[in-house]
């Protein structure tokens, strides 16, 4: 793929300009690398031409891919290799690269030669050592810093796409591993795959491999051109690179000018053509580059801005959505089972809460006192032991953040994703249900019969997968999970006050708390699905016992319980409700992308094409 931008610029929402007016090119079978100062711009032209700007930040001018205006570009043809690396850790290396090739390999290809594929990337990133070590979180110790950065590499040029994007693909890397990642990017480079990366300070051989070198500093192009011929170019300007010194380390030597301030501390230690400050030296050289290469530059770029290519299909062959639904569940539940934080500390915490219910109620029997005992009994577990399935939030959190990724990168979109999460989670929230009310139900000896028994544990499980859901949306809105807990907790805590448990429906101001609150909250249809469940059929003490008995149904009454609907409505009413919060989570992140203007990069159709290749 041919790449072309012209006019280019970027400015945030608060008027502030990050990259000056410039143009450019990035051609196949060549890496062009984006080197500058830290801050010089460097990832918000990366981002820029990825069409991955933030928020805030607009873009101007116009970007052509084979000749061809710019607007989203097709699935498999566009790679991006992000500054930080986004893996989940509880996955070794192998299994992080073989599930990435299942899901974006063509399915057509054979199983052997997805995973000699796998195999053979492993060994050109030098991950041969690490490729049973799992990536590691809070939990374990796993990659160092470089092997993870690697591993992100590795996963985005395993489809060898025609376009790849890679910000700052060596940091962390020792100059031994760098090489060896840029030659093997560079082999990619040179089977007609197009390569820009942003770079900070490569060494003298791995500078080398660059085909093409744009220059930045503070946000304005100062170089852009053939990467060797930069060294003429600054030599020509006044710059001439010293000897023994690292021709890159020398240009943004010159061309750094945070530290033109304290340049005067240290008169003695720099060359004589670097006292001349940092900001005099980026005029010198844009002029020069101006009066010298500009004019060659712009030829170029219009030329390639003309020049139809037609686009590769090679990679358009992806696997269905039912075998990524399948790789996704497997990963996704591997995932689950690994990450003690996800479920088994749960399911650790609901079991001795569950003891400890069932020491607090045991044996709660039929006498008048054991109503209000049974009432707060099942209002504690509707309430706290579903609000505790918030806990698994952080690990969702690092889930959600691949999930991004992958759906920047164009792999899936939310549908699947929501479904391969409810698919492995439901055996893990079926267990913490069951586990729980298999002890608190017995110990406290709740309404007698099985039937009563599975009726609650049904109850609990489509709470707390309701809590799960409702923290997927918190999660589509607030992707940070101190913030997003404090979030989800304030929700949690707003239904309990308005289920009829601390005050009565009836009893709730009716404006806003009762409608539409009281109904929104899903421990409203808990605690009366409880209530009916255990108070129906039984018969209790009255206060004065020569009164005669309480009718359980006497006893929902006074507690304000919707008779006329059934327990199994409360319960229909519940699942609904985990539909819902799935359903406003897609489209959450649905409307985000529509937002982002980055409408699944993958969607784009063959009509859309011919239009614009008309
Ligand atoms: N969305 C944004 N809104 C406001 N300012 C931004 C935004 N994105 C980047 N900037 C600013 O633009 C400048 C360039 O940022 P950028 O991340 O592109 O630099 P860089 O060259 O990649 O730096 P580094 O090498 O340190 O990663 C910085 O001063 C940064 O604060």
């Amino acid at each position: 793929m041919d790449v072309a931008w012209k006019d280019l610029s970027v400015s945030a929402r608060n008027g502030r300009v990050l990259l000056e007016t410039m143009c450019g090119y990035a051609q196949s079978g060549q890496i062009t690398a984006i080197m500058g100062p830290s801050g010089s711009g460097k990832s918000t032209l990366l981002d820029a031409l990825a069409g991955r700007l933030a928020k805030n930040a607009r873009r101007e001018g116009s970007i052509f891919v084979n000749g061809n205006l710019q607007t989203n570009m097709r699935h498999g043809t566009a790679a991006y290799v992000k500054q930080e690396d986004v893996l989940l850790g509880t996955l070794t290396v192998l299994e992080t690269i073989t599930y990435s090739a299942q899901l974006r390999l063509p399915h057509s290809l054979p199983q052997s030669q997805k995973m000699e594929m796998v195999e053979s990337v492993i060994t050109e990133m030098g991950l041969g050592d690490c490729k049973h070590t799992v990536v590691g979180g809070w939990f374990s110790h796993g990659l160092s810093g470089g092997e993870k950065r690697r591993v992100s590499i590795a996963l985005e040029i395993l489809t060898q796409p025609s376009l790849l994007f890679m910000d700052e693909p060596t940091s962390g890397l020792d100059s031994a591993s760098a090489f060896y990642v840029i030659k093997t990017i560079k082999n990619l480079a040179t089977s007609k795959r197009t390569v820009i990366m942003s770079i900070h300070q490569p060494s003298s051989e791995v500078f080398e491999q660059f085909d093409n070198l744009c220059l930045l500093s503070q946000g304005a192009l100062v170089y852009f051109g053939d990467a060797m011929e930069a060294s003429t170019f600054f030599e020509s300007a006044g710059f001439p690179c010293p000897l023994r010194r690292n021709p890159s380390d020398h240009y943004l030597r010159v061309i750094n000018s945070d530290f033109d301030n304290v340049q005067n501390k240290f008169k003695e230690d720099i060359e004589t053509q670097e006292k001349v400050p940092a900001s005099e030296a980026i005029k010198v050289l844009t002029n020069a580059f101006q009066n010298l290469h500009l004019r060659s530059l712009h030829t170029k770029v219009d030329i390639l801005c003309v020049t139809k290519v037609n686009l590769l299909d090679s990679l358009c062959d992806t696997p269905g959505v039912l075998h990524q639904l399948s790789t996704l569940t497997k990963r996704s539940f591997i995932n689950m089972t690994r990450d003690i934080g996800y479920y088994w500390l749960r399911i650790f915490v609901y079991f001795m809460l569950s003891i400890v219910i069932g020491s607090i109620y045991f044996n709660v029997g039929t006498k008048y006192n054991s109503i209000a005992a049974r009432i707060g009994c099942m209002a504690f577990i509707g309430k706290f032991l579903t609000f505790m399935s918030i806990g698994g939030f952080p690990s969702f959190i690092e889930e959600i953040k691949v999930f991004n990724h992958e759906k920047q990168n164009g792999y899936y979109g939310p549908i699947v994703f929501t479904l391969t999460n409810t698919l492995s989670s439901i055996p893990y929230l079926l267990l913490i249900s069951l586990i729980s009310t298999s002890v608190f139900y017995n110990m406290v000896k709740l309404h007698p019969g099985f039937d009563h028994f599975i009726f609650f544990m049904l109850n609990l499980f489509a709470s707390v997968t309701i809590v799960e859901s409702l923290m997927m949306c918190v999660a589509s809105i607030v992707p940070n999970f101190l913030m997003g807990i404090i979030t989800g907790s304030g929700i949690l805590g707003l239904f309990m006050l308005v289920d009829g448990f601390f005050k009565l429906a009836n009893e709730l101001p009716k404006g806003f708390w009762k409608y539409p609150m009281h109904y929104i909250a899903f421990q409203t249809y808990l605690l009366q699905g409880l209530y009916e469940n255990d108070f129906q059929g039984l018969e209790f003490d009255n206060n004065d016992i020569s009164e005669g008995k309480l009718s359980g149904t006497t006893i929902l009454k006074q507690y304000q319980v919707d008779l006329s609907r059934s327990k199994w409505l409360n319960f229909i009413i519940l699942l609904s409700m985990i539909l819902v919060y799935r359903a406003i989570f897609i489209t959450i992140i649905k409307l985000t992308q529509l937002i982002d203007g980055k409408t699944l990069m993958f969607k784009i159709n063959s009509k859309t094409f011919k239009k614009i290749n008309a």
